[in-house]
């Protein structure tokens, strides 16, 4: 460090125009007891005064009063030279002398509350005026000059502020900090705003020309999907999983935190009570059922080898039954929206487990994915294509399935969403029993599905498949296996084909026209 870097520059004049007011009695007390002087904007003042501290308002200083409805308060070059005067440069110092403009050393603002405004529902007019203009051009002027000025932009720091300036000030390397902080601050701030006017003004919303998203790091995690590659967890201030509360458990890790988002979304595709157990983002199993406990159990027996180690997800709050089972089994992560009175102690008997509460359902609209040199925009795959509905099936072949035979078949299709492609899923009341995932080819997908449910639980079971079968053989593996019927898009050119395969071996077939690919 430097001399210049390690010399602190006191603080003897301070501008103060917060929207939050929280802390500023305190803050404006304790500066003016430290000496420094006070000058402050309208209502940010007034409370300053109303805690008897002497404050100078802007419109003294300006000789220009506050207009427009607060349109313009400090857009004034006696308050912007003040700010943004070097003082290490006798030419500032000399310029700002003769234009009798005195240097400020402190700048604190915050605000307008733009973010909120837009998420309470308010009409346009009511947002745009929540854009704060004076504001950031006073964060901003006053962080690019931090060689002279120290700029704080959140009333968490006050504490921090007072003790520098009874330390005789920030020395360079904390005024660096601030700035850096500040125009994080101003950044997020304007990507919200781009953002608003995509979505209220654009025709093409959909697909906006800007994509901005702005994060703050969470924590640094151990490392990432592998050790030798360094990670850590930002969150963008929408809940959800990377905001989830732990109630126990040892810290998450990055491949905790991309199974458990697998889970979430598996769980999340029913609407009865689910349990969704899921490796290296494939499900071991899911299950729907009456309870959360019948569920898990359900989900669990479809490939308990696999579900050891598993992340388990709920729709539902927890019961202290199925917290009994999932104490009895190694799990890395259960999450779920809430947990019964009991169920987190329960569950705590294990002292590894990670337990999260996340009481929001996912509701992510977008997808992006990164890809080299750019991102992936989708909007996100919710099972809500109208072929999604048994109601739209068409049936290709077969007697049609009596309700509850239909029910058992959606659930295969819904569940099948879940497992990476090419997806082959067979299920057997409202539980999986087979799962083959991730396979070059949809013939292997089928081997692996019915391998894995066994002779017994593949014959009569209800088959998916996430896309078309392009040949016959993936579905004549299933037809061996005894499957009772498959559900799958259709839509290959040998369609006919498969269909008159099903007639063949008698199974019904039906075509939903949508497909889910997962990679
Ligand atoms: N227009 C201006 O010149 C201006 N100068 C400061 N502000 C904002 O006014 C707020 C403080 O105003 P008040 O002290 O009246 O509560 C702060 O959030 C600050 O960011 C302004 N408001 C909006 O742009």
């Amino acid at each position: 460090m430097t001399a210049t870097e390690g010399t602190k520059r006191p603080i003897r004049r301070a501008l103060v125009s917060v929207y939050d007011k929280s802390g500023l009695e305190e803050l404006a007390q304790g500066l003016h007891a430290a000496g420094v002087q006070l000058v402050s904007t309208g209502s940010t003042a007034a409370k300053i005064a109303a805690a008897g501290v002497p404050v100078t308002k802007v419109e003294e200083l300006t000789g220009f009063p506050e207009c427009l409805d607060g349109r313009v308060k400090t857009l004034h070059p006696k308050v912007h030279a003040g700010i943004l005067a070097d003082l290490r440069l006798e030419d500032h110092r000399r310029q700002l002398a003769g234009l009798g403009v005195e240097p400020f050393d402190l700048v604190i603002v915050n605000l307008y509350p733009f973010r909120e405004t837009v998420a309470s529902g308010a009409t346009p007019d009511e947002c745009v005026e929540q854009i704060d203009i004076g504001g950031p051009s006073m964060v901003r002027a006053a962080a690019k000059n931090h060689p002279s000025v120290a700029v704080v932009v959140n009333p968490a720091h006050y504490g921090e502020v007072l003790k520098a300036v009874a330390d005789g000030g920030f020395a360079l390397d904390g005024r660096k900090r601030l700035a850096a902080e500040a125009f994080q601050h101003t950044a997020a701030y304007d990507v919200a705003v781009a953002s608003w006017f995509l979505d209220g003004y654009a025709d093409d919303a959909t697909f906006p020309d800007f994509l901005g998203a702005t994060y703050s790091r969470k924590n640094v995690l151990r490392y990432g999907e592998n050790p030798h590659q360094g990670a850590a967890l930002y969150v963008d201030g929408s809940g959800g999983l990377a905001e989830a509360e732990q109630l126990h458990g040892k810290e998450m890790s990055y491949n905790n935190y991309t199974d458990t988002d697998a889970a979430r979304r598996a769980a999340y595709d029913h609407s009865e009570p689910c349990v969704a157990i899921i490796k290296h983002a494939n499900p071991c199993g899911i299950a729907v059922a009456a309870d959360v406990a019948e569920a898990h159990r359900n989900a669990h027996a479809c490939d308990p080898l696999s579900a050891f180690g598993g992340v388990i997800a709920v729709n539902r709050p927890v019961s202290v039954a199925m917290a009994e089972q999932v104490a009895e089994i190694f799990t890395e992560v259960i999450v779920a929206p809430g947990y019964e009175d009991g169920a987190v102690e329960i569950l705590a008997r294990k002292k590894n487990i990670r337990v999260l509460r996340c009481p929001e359902a996912p509701s992510n609209p977008v997808e992006v994915k990164p890809v080299d040199g750019g991102a992936l925009l989708q909007v996100t795959d919710r099972l809500q294509a109208e072929g999604d509905d048994p109601a739209h099936w068409t049936l290709a072949t077969g007697e049609a399935l009596p309700t509850a035979e239909l029910a058992e078949l959606a659930f295969a299709w819904r569940a099948c969403r879940a497992v990476k492609s090419n997806a082959i899923l067979l299920a057997k009341d409202g539980a999986t029993v087979g799962v083959g995932m991730g396979q070059v080819n949809r013939v292997d997908s089928a081997k692996l599905a019915v391998q894995r449910a066994g002779e017994e639980r593949a014959r009569g079971s209800y088959a998916a498949s996430d896309a078309f079968f392009p040949f016959p053989d993936g579905f004549e593996v299933l037809a061996e296996a005894g499957v009772k019927a498959v559900v799958q898009p259709g839509g290959s050119v040998r369609d006919e084909q498969v269909v008159e395969a099903a007639r063949k071996a008698g199974v019904t077939m039906y075509f939903t026209g949508t497909r889910h690919f997962f990679h």
